[in-house]
């Protein structure tokens, strides 16, 4: 897979490949000083890069978003998109590939656990729920300190 995103410029959608891990590490970085994202480190977005879409600016990772499976139940995680190409639907367009493929997975809902500040998710379909309504396995693993707010779309 390697879509184009726009034609007026040099963005791409794909998979990620092992060899991107250290990419996702450092686009991510700034977002987990910001407390916007849980901190992982090289290996387990090494271990996991299957599990994320990437978008690229001529070979350049600038945005990414990677999902759990539990079951029909999907979590989004580590969404994130540089800051110079934030507010062009590069977001928008992790958001809908995901949905895509959960859909033809036959998923049931999306969820995601965010700061309770993030309108982003309010405004993409997405409604805030108690986290007991969450996978029981990834609920458990939050993280209580950040006070995150879970939200769920169907599918
Ligand atoms: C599950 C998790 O990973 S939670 C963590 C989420 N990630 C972060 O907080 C990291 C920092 N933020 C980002 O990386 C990005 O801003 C994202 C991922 C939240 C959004 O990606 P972007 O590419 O900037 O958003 P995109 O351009 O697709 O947004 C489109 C729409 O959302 C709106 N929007 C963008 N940011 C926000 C926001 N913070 N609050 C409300 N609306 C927003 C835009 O105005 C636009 O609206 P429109 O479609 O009506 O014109």
């Amino acid at each position: 897979m390697n879509t184009s995103v726009s034609q007026t410029s040099l963005l791409s959608l794909r998979r990620a490949r092992r060899a991107d891990a250290e990419a996702l590490h450092d686009l991510s970085a700034p977002f987990v000083a910001l407390g916007r994202l849980r901190h992982r480190d090289v290996g387990e977005f090494a271990r996991r890069h299957a599990d994320f879409l990437v978008v690229e600016d001529d070979s350049r990772i600038v945005a990414c978003a990677g999902v759990q499976r539990f079951g029909g139940d999907w979590v989004l995680d580590n969404l994130c998109v540089h800051s110079s190409f934030q507010g062009r639907r590069t977001g928008s367009l992790l958001l809908d590939r995901t949905l895509q493929e959960a859909a033809r997975s036959s998923a049931r809902a999306l969820y995601a656990a965010s700061s309770p500040t993030n309108a982003w998710f309010l405004g993409h379909g997405f409604a805030e729920v108690e986290p007991a309504a969450g996978p029981r396995r990834w609920v458990s693993q939050l993280d209580p300190t950040r006070n995150s707010v879970v939200y769920r779309r169907w599918i």
